[in-house]
Formats: C-alpha cells, sequence, structure tokens
C-alpha cells in the first residue's frame, strides 16, 4: 500500500496555549486537524462559560486564512465550579466537556481538585445533562512512586467517582499503561480513553538512557515497554473504546531544558506521519481511521468528518526540528525514526 485516505482525523486532547504560543501552534494542527479538544490549563484556567467563548473567539483568530478547523471547548473543573454555568455552557454549545485535574498532577493543575467529594453534585449535574468529563488521571499522593500513579487513580479515584456517579461519560485522558487500557476496554459505552502519538513511540527509557532528554518528559511519564506495547495493542485494535488525543504541549526550549524541566511533548506538526508509521509497523495501516477519524466522533456524539486526509508513502518525510514562536523556540517530537507517510 502506497497510499491511504481517511476521514479527516481530529484531535481529541490538545494544548493551544494562549498569545504568542496560540498563534505559532494553532496552524500546525489546523493544517491537517478538522477539530480538536482544547485543554482549558491556561494561567488562569478556563473555567467560566464566558471565558471558553472568549479562548475560542482567541483560537479563531490565530486561524489561517479559510481554515475551517474546529476547537471543541473545555472548562477547567474546580471545586468553585458553578454547575448552573457548566451545564448552560454546554447547552449553549460553548464547551464539549469538562476538564479533570487533580491539584498539582501537572502542568498549570494547582487550581485543580483537591478533595473529590466537593465536585460531587457538579459531576451529578453532568451525568444528567450529558456532559462528558475528560480525566487526567493520576493521584499525587507523594508516597505513590511515579509510574504508579495512573493504576493507583484507576482503583482510588476513578472507579469510585463511575459507581457514585451511574451515567456519567468521562474519558481517561492519555493513558501510559497496560492497567489503564484494560480499565478503558472494560468500562462500557460511557467509557473512553485517548493515547498520545508519542506513548505509542517512546518508553521510559527514552527519557532517561544516555543522558536526560527533557523532550521526552511529559505527564503521565512514558513507562516500561511492556505498557507501550499494551498502549499499541489498544490503539490498532479498533475498539471504539480507544481513540487519539495527541496531547500536543508545546513549551518553549527554555523552559523545557531547564533544571525544572515542564512536561509535555510537542506532537502536532507531525504526528499523522508518526501515526501511520507505527500503525504499518503494527500491520494495521487499515484500523488507523478507526483511531484518528471514527471512534472519537463516535464517543462524543458528533459526525465522523466528510471531508478526508490522504498520506502517501515515499522517501523520509522532512519537517521542521523546530518550529519558531515569538516567545522562543519549540521542539518538534523526535521520534527516533525516519517517517515515510507524507500527508498530501
Ligand atoms: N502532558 C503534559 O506533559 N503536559 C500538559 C498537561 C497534561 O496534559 O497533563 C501541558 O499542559 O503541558
Ligand atoms: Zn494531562
Ligand atoms: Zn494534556
Amino acid at each position: 500500500m502506497t497510499q491511504i485516505t481517511l476521514p479527516r482525523p481530529d484531535d481529541w486532547h490538545l494544548h493551544l496555549r494562549d498569545g504568542a504560543m496560540l498563534r505559532a501552534v494553532t496552524p500546525e494542527t489546523a493544517r491537517h486537524f478538522g477539530r480538536a479538544i482544547i485543554m482549558p490549563n491556561l494561567v488562569p484556567p478556563v473555567v467560566t462559560g464566558a471565558q471558553a467563548s472568549a479562548y475560542r473567539d482567541r483560537i479563531r483568530a490565530a486561524l489561517p486564512e479559510g481554515s475551517d478547523f474546529t476547537p471543541l471547548m473545555t472548562l477547567y473543573l474546580t471545586q468553585e465550579t458553578d454547575a448552573a454555568d457548566l451545564v448552560q455552557a454546554h447547552k449553549d454549545g460553548i464547551i464539549t466537556s469538562v476538564k479533570l485535574y487533580p491539584a498539582g498532577a501537572t502542568t498549570n493543575s494547582a487550581s485543580g481538585v483537591r478533595d473529590f467529594d466537593k465536585v460531587r453534585p457538579v459531576l451529578e449535574a453532568m451525568a444528567e445533562n450529558g456532559v462528558p468529563l475528560c480525566v487526567h488521571g493520576e493521584v499525587v499522593d507523594p508516597d505513590i512512586d511515579i509510574f504508579d500513579r495512573e493504576a493507583v487513580f484507576i482503583d482510588r479515584v476513578l472507579d469510585p467517582i463511575r459507581r457514585a456517579t451511574p451515567g456519567l461519560r468521562v474519558v481517561m485522558e492519555h493513558i501510559t499503561t497496560s492497567q489503564g487500557a484494560d480499565y478503558a476496554r472494560e468500562g462500557g459505552d460511557d467509557l473512553g480513553a485517548t493515547i498520545t502519538t508519542h506513548h505509542l513511540v517512546i518508553n521510559r527509557n527514552a527519557l532517561l538512557v544516555g543522558g536526560i532528554k527533557p523532550h521526552y518528559y511529559c505527564l503521565p511519564v512514558a513507562k516500561r515497554e511492556e505498557h507501550r506495547l499494551a498502549l499499541r495493542k489498544a490503539a490498532i485494535s479498533g475498539d471504539p473504546s480507544f481513540f487519539l488525543g495527541t496531547d500536543s504541549a508545546p513549551h518553549t526550549d527554555p523552559l523545557k531544558e531547564n533544571a525544572c524541566g515542564c512536561a509535555g511533548c510537542f506532537t502536532a506538526t507531525n504526528t499523522l506521519s508518526i501515526l501511520a508509521e507505527v500503525f504499518e509497523q503494527e500491520g494495521a495501516l487499515d484500523q488507523l481511521s478507526a483511531f484518528a477519524s471514527r471512534n472519537g466522533p463516535r464517543f462524543y456524539g458528533l459526525p465522523v468528518s466528510d471531508q478526508t486526509v490522504t498520506l502517501e508513502k515515499g522517501a523520509p518525510v522532512v519537517y521542521p526540528d523546530k518550529i519558531e514562536t515569538e516567545d522562543g523556540p519549540v521542539t518538534v517530537f523526535d521520534p527516533m525514526m525516519p517517517l515515510h507517510w507524507r500527508v498530501l
């Protein structure tokens, strides 16, 4: 096979940031993707419908001339979130989902949730009104090893929340473990999981062997090889529980190459070429459209795109090492392998 055509893919977990960074990275996603779920972890976070609407306007203003890319907005859940405002923003089509960050778990999560009981009424209102919850699933307990934080979160937080709130639709964002994949697979129609591009490519060795490699540092941190293989198996399975959320998360190089480097891999630029390479390695190119184009809209109750994207196989694809922003350069994720599938 030398060409593959998919319905135009969507990105169900994306960071666009704001200001100069927003202007620089938005075209990278809009070039290939039709829609994306936009993460609300700005400083300060997007917590009200009015803020989500204003942020959506700024994203639209950053789109290249003629682009029909659709940003799907989210609210950042806090212990002070007003359920009525949230439900109204969903009814008005301003937001698509709500994001739960355990306080302290990741970039800009300080305003996240500390006491999960405090958000129970909001979660109940979301279940009643069909508003999905996107979850960064890691505990922050210092006693829990960072490589175990996802698996422990499932047992201690996610499963109890789902049992206490029947009908709540949940997306486990950026799963990184076999436990995450198993839980998502067995969770029924109300549960889905996004998988990033980079977690299909790297294991924790990428981060630590031969020197510390800050551009492979993201959260949840990459795990052992057996987990990467479990994620690949899930992604290529065609199972509607699993769909693409790149978690493309730009930080400027000085903030990554730092004694306390920021978490996040920037993959918007080369994600589709990487995914085609991965699916081809797995002998599963025919499942790429399920993962990148069909399963996500199905979970969110949206139509599959009626546009298409075609990739062609040939000489190694050339893409920039970095993109320039007014805030400084942002390194593009290096998959450490040549990519042969070019987006036409
Ligand atoms: N994934 C990351 O490593 N970083 C994300 C936050 C997140 O998605 O957890 C970011 O905003 O930089
Ligand atoms: Zn996250
Ligand atoms: Zn993210």
